[in-house]
């Protein structure tokens, strides 16, 4: 993809994929699956071989991150966390069966809002905020985050 700045030499952009997702009508529209598809199962193959993974969404307010990542209620509507967090449970059941491996799986859930870190898995302490600090050995880390033992995906409202 090329853009033209006045008076500058052209800049090229790569891109893996490239969505639309404006008007489902039309034949390239890519749905909240499409999306998963894409990039979510990638991330979950990675994960089960053992890397670390990472999703991170950049771009103008209003531009739909929180969409792409947690969707909207609704049936598909679904976005990549949900569909994640799905397919996850559903690799394991299916690894578990007969048990030959065991999995733990543990879930933290932060905001970084305006440089302040919340811990949303907490109701008691999202109104103050937690540190980040530097471990020796591991690096950084939010110091009282909460890390929780999940053995299911159950949206809760
Ligand atoms: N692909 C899409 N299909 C349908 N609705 C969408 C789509 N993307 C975004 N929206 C809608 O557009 C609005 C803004 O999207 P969203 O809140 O995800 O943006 P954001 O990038 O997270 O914004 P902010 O940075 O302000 O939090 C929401 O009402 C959302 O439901």
């Amino acid at each position: 993809m090329y853009f033209f700045f006045s008076r500058k030499q052209p800049k090229t952009f790569a891109f893996d994929h490239c969505f639309f997702s404006l008007e489902p009508t039309l034949p390239h529209f890519a749905s909240q699956k499409t999306v998963f598809e894409c990039l979510g199962r990638d991330i979950l193959d990675n994960a089960f071989d053992g890397y670390n993974a990472c999703i991170f969404a950049y771009g103008q307010t209003g531009s739909g991150k929180s969409y792409t990542m947690m969707g909207a209620p609704g049936l598909d509507e679904g976005g990549i966390i949900p569909r994640l967090c799905n397919a996850l449970f559903e690799r394991i059941a299916v690894q578990q069966s007969p048990p030959a491996l065991t999995y733990k799986v543990e879930v933290s859930y932060m905001e970084i809002y305006n440089e302040r870190v919340h811990d949303l898995l907490d109701p008691e302490t999202t109104r103050r905020s937690l540190r980040v600090r530097e471990h020796a050995v591991l690096g950084p880390y939010v110091d009282g985050l909460s890390q929780l033992a999940v053995t299911s995906f159950q949206v809760r409202r």
